[in-house]
């Protein structure tokens, strides 16, 4: 059943971009939303005119306005938290107390609450496949939310995918994993397909080859519960093809490559945050 509050405005978004369209797009579909109960902020007004033909939102370039809704979704880049915040003048404005569902990276509740005095706050650390239904979502709550607004974080994202509820302090560890995760897989199809295109494979066929094995290995591990190690094990034949790929990943220092990628983008969210 689509989400109304008493002013007919049920969700604000400010910032109308990638990860604001995959998320809304899905709530739409889904009828988490109506259309009509959505307001989206952007500067941009090509951007608004798109989400205006493409989805039937609201849309407006007074980030002010979106703060009348039930819930605010805000999806702007981290480094122009502080200057949205300050145009905004919410000591002025103490009237409007939506609860702001924040998917910056980085930003700590703390400095939300702090940003967006008076209002409740949850912070949230999703991913890209949002766009397809298929996110990872984890959500950690601010100080004084109610049940009402958990569960309504909770469908928001539930959606767009699968959800987790962690203690803040795992956040930055989230985004380094799977909020920035889908880049490094991205990777590795891209390098599966190349290898595959070295050793003759034509590039379509590569690519479809690399994305289907990443997909039935995900699936695998999923609706079996197997250990990695022990699916790995299970391809390889003693001195078959497997192994010998595998010592040639080792070699490179692939499973090392990729722990220093989850760190580096833990930090950064921890950087992102000072
Ligand atoms: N991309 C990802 O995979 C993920 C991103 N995130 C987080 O989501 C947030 C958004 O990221 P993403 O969607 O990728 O970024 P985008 O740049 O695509 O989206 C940000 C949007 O905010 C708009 N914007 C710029 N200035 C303002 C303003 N003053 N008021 C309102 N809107 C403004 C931008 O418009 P314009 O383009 O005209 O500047 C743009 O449409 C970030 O904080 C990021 O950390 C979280 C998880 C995953
Ligand atoms: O790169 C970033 O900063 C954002 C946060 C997680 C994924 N993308």
């Amino acid at each position: 059943m689509a989400k109304e509050s008493g002013n007919n405005l049920a969700l604000g978004v400010i910032g109308g971009g990638v990860m604001a369209e995959a998320i809304v797009s899905c709530l739409i579909a889904q009828k988490v939303y109506a259309a009509d109960s959505i307001l989206v902020s952007e500067p941009q007004e090509k951007r608004r005119e798109f989400w205006q033909q493409q989805y039937g939102v609201g849309v407006t370039d007074e980030n002010l306005a979106v703060m009348n809704a039930e819930t605010v979704l805000l999806a702007i880049k981290p480094q122009i938290l502080e200057s949205v915040v300050t145009a905004l003048d919410l000591a002025t404005h103490q009237e409007l107390s939506p609860l702001i569902v924040s998917i910056l990276a980085g930003v700590t509740l703390e400095s939300l609450e702090s940003a967006f005095a008076g209002c409740p706050v949850i912070r949230v650390m999703p991913n890209t496949p949002a766009t397809v239904g298929a996110a990872m979502s984890a959500i950690a709550l601010g100080t004084d939310v109610s049940s009402q607004q958990i569960q309504i974080a909770t469908d928001i994202f539930a959606a767009v995918g699968e959800v987790v509820t962690v203690p803040e302090s795992l956040i930055d560890g989230v985004t380094g994993l799977s909020g920035s995760g889908p880049a490094y897989v991205a990777l590795m199809v891209e390098a599966l397909a190349d290898g595959g295109v070295a050793v003759g494979l034509p590039r379509a066929i590569a690519q479809k080859l690399a994305i289907q094995t990443l997909l039935g290995t995900a699936k695998l591990l999923q609706e079996s519960g197997m250990h990695p190690a022990v699916l790995k094990d299970r391809v390889s034949s003693p001195g078959g093809t497997t192994i010998a790929g595998v010592a040639a990943l080792e070699k490179g220092g692939f499973r090392a490559a990729v722990m220093e990628a989850v760190k580096a983008s833990y930090q950064r969210s921890q950087e992102l945050g000072k």
